[in-house]
């Protein structure tokens, strides 16, 4: 039909041109335009799209279907749609995948297909314009930054020159810890973990501490504190501009002011780090930090790529925000979910000193022996999916759970609702460790019922260390401490309401009495 169509039109424009040249050209286009339009609608009808809610809001379409909550919202709608759903918000239509063969689908037989991630306003703010590894549109660039971020950070060997950065940390925190304990007092864990957690990023980084876990520092620490926290709200408010294109001018929700001025701040603060890097270059490898390493792969063009300053700031921004609130909100969550129930906090305490015994700390190395607190940690990835919505890009069209996705549709991947889906798990909503014992599922990515850090070539850069952080943190902390809810508190009321943002974590931060468990020497100082 629009063949036929279209060679009419062509005759019809030799018909037309020796009359009166432009009236004709006018003629033919509004005429291809109408064959083109046809064409497309009629390959659109023949396309079998996913099932969704119907758009009923004019402008929002089904934007007010979402609580809050987006990942709770939108497995509720997958029990009423399916596991494979489209829905259009605002003027975007996105599909939305809820179970683990779903998932198996588009992060590992069309990993390439999905192995980008759709624009987003504040985020391309942050990153510089997409410069940066998390957000930068898939392709040589991204590849190049991941490489370099692997061999600067995340490989064995880095990893283990690492390990001696994590210790002073943790044990830095325990000490503190055991000072409150000394005197009886609540600890709020929350400000702890961070505290930890941004440290030991920043001193790989580039070689600075700037936190006590008590306060900050400095004024410049405060700042800092400041921009990261705010940035990761920001990162993590629903921004209508990201769904109705033609809003995105007039920023209705005045996220953009408020972003710039973080941003800037932000970016002085990153200007002074790469300033202090080029007047200061070291000549030893060995005292070499991340920022160095970049500096020296941006002169030597090692991997026929070439990195700006804005890149390498990205690349810092990427690696503080992905790397710090991840690890402690999942250590936060462990300890609740622990702190609510005693008897797996004892069974995880007493296979620490089954392995480890009372007259030295946990090293790293102990962790593969510790079975049970790796169950306790992938119950914890289950129940609290660090980051509940993955978010990727079709990028050409393809067929999943045998419907027709378009090329340039974003597709969220909700964690949350995989983690708690019948086909792989009986009683989701009870903490049950004991699931995990012998087996066999594990969290980096290849089995698709536990997913905290996503699958395929887009997953978790920083999941090595991630994981490993979560994993010897918690022990360190259940080694060294029994938690308990000041007197009179019961576990079973605690309150469990969580923030959504990039990630999330507990509203109400958990404060607890820590109860000293080894021989007094082993508390530091250091
Ligand atoms: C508990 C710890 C962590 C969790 C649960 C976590 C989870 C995730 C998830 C779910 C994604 C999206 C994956 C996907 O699209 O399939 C991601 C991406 C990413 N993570 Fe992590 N993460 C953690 C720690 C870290 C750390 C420590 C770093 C670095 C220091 C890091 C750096 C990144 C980066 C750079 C990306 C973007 C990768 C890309 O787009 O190529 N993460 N993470």
């Amino acid at each position: 039909m629009a063949n036929y169509l279209m060679s009419n039109c062509l005759a019809w424009a030799k018909l037309l041109i020796p009359i009166n040249s432009v009236v004709g050209v006018g003629i033919v286009v509004i005429f291809g335009v109408l064959c083109f339009s046809h064409k497309h609608f009629v390959h659109r009808m023949k396309l079998e799209k996913p099932p969704g809610p119907f758009p009923i809001w004019p402008i929002l379409g089904s934007l007010p279907l979402l609580s809050k909550f987006p990942y709770f919202s939108l497995y509720n709608l997958s029990k009423k749609y399916g596991d494979v759903m489209e829905l259009k918000l605002g003027t975007t239509n996105i599909v939305v995948i809820s179970s683990p063969k779903l998932a198996k689908e588009v992060l590992q037989t069309h990993d390439l297909v999905f192995a980008t991630r759709s624009e987003n306003v504040i985020a391309t703010m942050f990153s510089y314009g997409r410069k940066d590894v998390a957000w930068a549109p898939y392709g040589h660039d991204w590849r190049q930054m991941r490489k370099l971020c692997t061999l600067g950070l995340f490989t064995p060997k880095r990893l283990h020159a690492s390990k001696k950065v994590r210790n002073e940390e943790i044990s830095c925190m325990v000490h503190e810890i055991f000072e409150h304990c000394k005197e009886g007092k609540l600890v709020n864990l929350k400000t702890m973990l961070i505290n930890t957690s941004l440290n030991m990023m920043t001193r790989l980084l580039f070689n600075k501490k700037y936190f006590s876990t008590k306060q900050f520092s400095t004024k410049e620490c405060e700042e800092f504190n400041d921009f990261l926290t705010e940035e990761l709200h920001l990162q993590g408010l629903f921004n209508i501009s990201d769904y109705v294109s033609f809003l995105k001018p007039f920023d209705l929700q005045g996220f953009l002011p408020r972003g710039k001025k973080i941003h800037m701040k932000m970016d002085r603060f990153f200007d002074k780090i790469l300033h202090d890097h080029r007047i200061d270059q070291k000549e030893n490898v060995e005292s070499k930090d991340f920022v160095d390493m970049l500096f020296s792969s941006s002169r030597v063009d090692n991997y026929n790529y070439t990195l700006d300053d804005n890149t390498i700031k990205g690349i810092i921004n990427d690696m503080l925000i992905a790397g710090t609130d991840t690890t402690s909100t999942t250590i936060e969550w462990a300890l609740v979910e622990l702190v609510k129930n005693p008897n797996i906090m004892k069974k995880t305490q007493d296979e620490l000193d089954h392995v480890v015994g009372h007259d030295r700390i946990v090293d790293e190395d102990d962790i593969p022996q510790l079975k049970y607190l790796q169950a306790v940690v992938k119950e914890t990835f289950r129940l609290h999916a660090t980051i509940p919505l993955i978010t990727r890009e079709c990028m050409t069209n393809c067929k999943v759970g045998g419907y027709d996705i378009l090329a340039k549709t974003p597709i969220i991947v909700n964690i949350w609702a995989i983690h708690r889906h019948s086909s792989a798990y009986d009683d989701p909503w009870d903490f049950n460790p004991e699931r995990f014992v012998g087996s066999g599922v594990d969290v980096k990515g290849v089995d698709f019922e536990l997913l905290p850090f996503g699958s395929g070539r887009r997953g978790c850069l920083g999941m090595p260390l991630g994981l490993m952080q979560v994993q010897y943190q918690l022990a360190r902390l259940l080694h060294s401490f029994t938690w308990k809810l000041p007197i009179g508190e019961n576990p079973q009321n605690m309150d469990m309401g969580e923030v959504f943002g990039v990630t999330l974590p507990k509203v109400i931060p958990l404060e607890v009495i820590p109860i000293a468990r080894l021989p007094l020497h082993m508390y530091g100082p250091l």
